[in-house]
């Protein structure tokens, strides 16, 4: 019997490049065997409501669109007792998602991953009620990023040149935080934070340590603390340059669940769109919630 794949894809993504190639890519998943229902989303929360809905009728879903659809994809399928497994063509401008997964950005070498890729169990986060797939960010240039595109992408870099901007204001704005982690309870003053399951942040791989897994049920977590005067926050802005993690303006771990609580409300990007203001925030990893097809490794 044939599988029956749901397709979703926004129409309207990146630079409406699906659209030229939908035959192509039809013909594609057909010629692999499976009985393929396409929908092109019409609306904001579509694809999540589409996947709640039938997500549990589909041997395979796959989606092509940027990262608000793939996270509106992966809050549907988390809503699901037996999740099928998804297929992602990237479609959007901003690609942390798919080259941690190996996903090239042209369609066609995208979609011969959907039918031909390696399955690849990979950790979920969510923040309070909603999840993500790779990052939770809060902080300085919270606000920036999320009306900008291409700001996950060079997220910290856009940090050290809005530090630098913001070097000749009075103070920076910072949340006073209590961080539980483990069996750590820290307190600080913090002008950034992220929690992240991706190897691809900014290319920032020194900042959160090395060997970053993907299916390891832990996040990699940095928050930058507070700079007391001018010479912290230059050193801070040399480290984020430079790329070299200094631990005296940084609390940098690896967890699968922390709480931060904060008397006034956190705002935050999740996987690069604006993901709420919560005074307490608790963050789980989910560990290989969903299977994705990912280029394969070179041997
Ligand atoms: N037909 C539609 N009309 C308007 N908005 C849509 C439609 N389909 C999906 N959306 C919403 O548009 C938002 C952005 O979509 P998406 O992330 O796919 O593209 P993008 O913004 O071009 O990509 P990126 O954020 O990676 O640059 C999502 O929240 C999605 O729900």
């Amino acid at each position: 019997m044939k599988k029956k794949m749901l397709f979703i894809y926004n129409p309207h993504a990146g630079k409406e490049a699906m659209k030229s190639k939908l035959s192509e890519v039809l013909e594609c998943f057909v010629a692999a065997d499976y009985e393929v229902t396409v929908y092109p989303t019409r609306k904001k929360r579509d694809a999540a409501e589409l996947v709640k809905e039938l997500g549990n009728e589909y041997d395979y879903i796959v989606c092509s669109g940027g990262d608000g659809t793939l996270n509106e994809i992966t809050d549907g399928l988390m809503s699901l007792e037996h999740r099928p497994p998804c297929g992602y063509i990237p479609a959007g401008t901003v690609n942390d998602f798919a080259s941690s997964l190996k996903i090239p950005k042209q369609i066609k070498k995208a979609t011969e991953i959907v039918v031909d890729g390696e399955w690849f169990p990979y950790d979920i986060g969510s923040l309070n009620s909603d999840y993500f797939n790779y990052i939770a960010a809060f902080g300085a240039f919270t606000e920036v990023a999320y009306e900008t595109p291409q700001s996950t992408k060079n997220l910290l870099g856009r940090l050290a040149y809005i530090l630098d901007g913001v070097k000749r204001l009075p103070s920076i704005s910072y949340y006073h935080l209590k961080v539980e982690h483990d069996d750590v309870c820290l307190e600080d003053d913090f002008i950034f934070g992220m929690i992240t399951n991706s190897n691809s942040v900014g290319g920032f791989k020194g900042l959160n340590g090395k060997n970053v897994k993907l299916d390891d049920g832990l996040f990699e977590v940095a928050l930058i603390k507070n700079p007391k005067n001018p010479v912290e926050l230059q050193s801070i802005i040399n480290s984020l340059i430079t790329r070299v993690h200094d631990s005296k303006y940084m609390y940098t771990f690896r967890t699968n669940h922390l709480i931060l609580t904060c008397d006034k409300e956190v705002a935050w990007t999740v996987d690069g769109e604006y993901g709420g203001s919560y005074k307490k925030s608790e963050i789980w990893n989910h560990e290989k919630a969903i299977v994705y097809r990912r280029g394969k490794r070179e041997k």
